[in-house]
């Protein structure tokens, strides 16, 4: 054959290689190539991450409004799409949840979440479910959150009892003053005893300081693990605080799981996990991994971290919104006047007749989530979402703060109107245990809040013991439509500013006595 015949040949076969190919859009299965969902141009290395900003839930919520409800950011090496609308939001969480059911690696679970021995980055897997178990049946449950109730009446108790005690128009921080209460009622659940004194004290304030910067940290997008190649740089210094936090919280796990093997046994979470440790048993019925002291510092860690100031900061946004709206703060207290009268304190018995409360707490979820960016998943698989291919390994964030405030979904979505939620709102009947994406401050799925029947009991019975059994006036001279709203940096959602409040009490004397 001579040469030209031979190129002739060859160029044609290239070229039907090259059709054939272009048909078959190169991917597997002969399928057409889907396009990568569409997203801002990064820089070289870094790729989006200098451009996230102190508010990342702000800037990601602005680049939807440019790029649409499913965007595309490159963080380093790895691949995260964003969901800002409740659709595409139910498009991850439900249909594609199974996909998304575990949590990409980061330095956080490896530093301080014993590489990754606790529950919130356990891997998807018998473990994991074997952990979740075990919450549910000494926590969580409808049964165990009966039994645990006479605990969490009796601590928020104690804390309005204590504001009242003080009295004399002193300035509280009602953010702290919650975060004790929080904090004391988790710990009687978990450990079997208070572990601040009920005025606080220096220890709950360090407490409170450590579960921020935790959360602080966690907020952070650490270069280190986008970029592997500078992890050993740590540019933001973040494992090495990470290191230092775990220490920290490493001797407290430490020192409360020794008080509570000398103490006599309980019924108490920490002592059923001491009480398997000690005979060799698996973590829940049906695992058949073996519990040890790791395990039991991991979960603890865990629940004393993602259910304290989650719950805290809501009860102060709550406050703090009903002080800047007096008129929504009376309909409140007429509700619990009307329903619980001025002679005891709520009990949780009363929640089920809140309508205008619980409205109340809906619409706090839904402008103060406290997890804004909720917790990232990550892709097991290649998938298709909106028409767009999402790549295996693909970090995905759910941006679970613009979604409840999306115009399309909420009229007037920056006003707090509680009424929306009422029975003739136009969001009557939503709720905020993530069946209703357009407000899921709890996350949805498989890996939804593990706590979220405790986080939303005690919000709500917290909120409406406040309202209740307190009037309530902002310390400072600050007056209520000037109170500083602004949100600070981090995984969760904390004011700026705490709020600073004078409660005085407004029910008969009889109903602060101890019983
Ligand atoms: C106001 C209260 C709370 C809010 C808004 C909240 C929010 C969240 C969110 C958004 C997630 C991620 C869900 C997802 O990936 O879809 C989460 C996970 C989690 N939360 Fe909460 N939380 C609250 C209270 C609590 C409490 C009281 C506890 C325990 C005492 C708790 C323990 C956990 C755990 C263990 C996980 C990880 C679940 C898993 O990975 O399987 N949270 N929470």
């Amino acid at each position: 054959m001579d040469l030209s015949l031979l190129l002739a040949s060859l160029a044609v076969a290239v070229a039907i290689c090259y059709l054939l190919l272009r048909r078959g859009g190169g991917g597997a299965g002969g399928k057409q190539q889907l396009p990568l969902p569409p997203g801002p141009r990064g820089w070289p290395v870094l790729g989006n991450l200098p451009q996230v900003g102190t508010k990342p839930h702000h800037t990601m919520a602005a680049l939807a409004r440019e790029h649409g409800p499913l965007f595309r950011l490159r963080f380093g090496v790895a691949e995260v799409v964003v969901a800002a609308s409740a659709s595409v939001a139910t498009q991850f969480l439900r249909t594609h949840d199974a996909n998304f059911s575990n949590r990409p690696p980061n330095s956080g679970a490896e530093h301080v979440a014993y590489n990754y021995q606790d529950l919130v980055f356990a891997p998807y897997g018998a473990r994991w479910r074997a952990l979740r178990k075990l919450c549910a049946l000494h926590l969580f449950s409808a049964k165990a959150l009966d039994d645990l109730r006479a605990v969490r009446e009796g601590e928020v108790a104690l804390m309005v009892r204590e504001l009242v005690r003080r009295g004399g128009g002193a300035a509280v921080a009602l953010g702290q003053e919650a975060n004790v209460c929080a904090t004391n009622t988790l710990a009687r659940a978990t450990v079997g005893r208070r572990v601040f004194a009920v005025d606080g004290g220096e220890g709950a304030r360090e407490f409170k300081e450590m579960v921020v910067e935790l959360m602080q940290l966690a907020g952070v997008f650490n270069v280190g693990d986008f970029v592997p190649a500078l992890a050993w740089l740590d540019p933001q210094g973040v494992v090495r605080r990470m290191k230092r936090l775990h220490r920290r919280y490493d001797d407290m796990m430490d020192r409360i799981i020794r008080e509570r093997e000398a103490a006599e046994e309980g019924k108490d979470l920490l002592s059923v996990m001491l009480a398997r440790m000690r005979h060799h048993q698996p973590l829940a019925d049906g695992d058949d991994t073996r519990i040890n002291e790791t395990d039991i510092k991991a979960l603890l860690l865990n629940l004393f971290t993602a259910g304290t100031d989650t719950t805290s900061s809501t009860v102060e946004w709550a406050l703090a919104e009903l002080i800047r709206h007096p008129d929504v703060l009376a309909k409140a207290q007429e509700e619990l006047d009307a329903v619980v009268g001025r002679d005891r304190l709520v009990s949780e018995s009363d929640l089920p007749r809140l309508t205008y409360l619980t409205a109340v707490i809906k619409e706090t979820f839904r402008l103060h989530p406290s997890t804004p960016l909720s917790l990232p998943r990550v892709a097991a698989e290649e998938c298709e979402v909106n028409g767009y291919r999402i790549p295996r390994g693909t970090t995905l964030l759910v941006n679970v703060w613009a979604i409840a405030r999306d115009p399309e979904a909420w009229p007037e979505p920056l006003e707090f109107r509680p009424g929306r939620f009422l029975p003739g709102g136009e969001h009557a009947g939503v709720d905020v245990k993530g069946s209703d994406f357009e407000l899921i401050p709890f996350g949805a799925g498989r890996r939804i809040c593990a706590g979220l029947s405790w986080g939303l009991r005690m919000v709500t019975l917290m909120t409406a013991t406040l309202v209740h059994a307190l009037d309530w006036e902002l310390a400072g001279g600050v007056t209520a439509d000037k109170l500083d709203m602004e949100e600070a940096y981090g995984l969760t959602l904390q004011r700026t500013v705490p709020l600073m409040v004078k409660p005085a009490p407004r029910l008969l004397p009889s109903a602060y006595a101890v019983e």
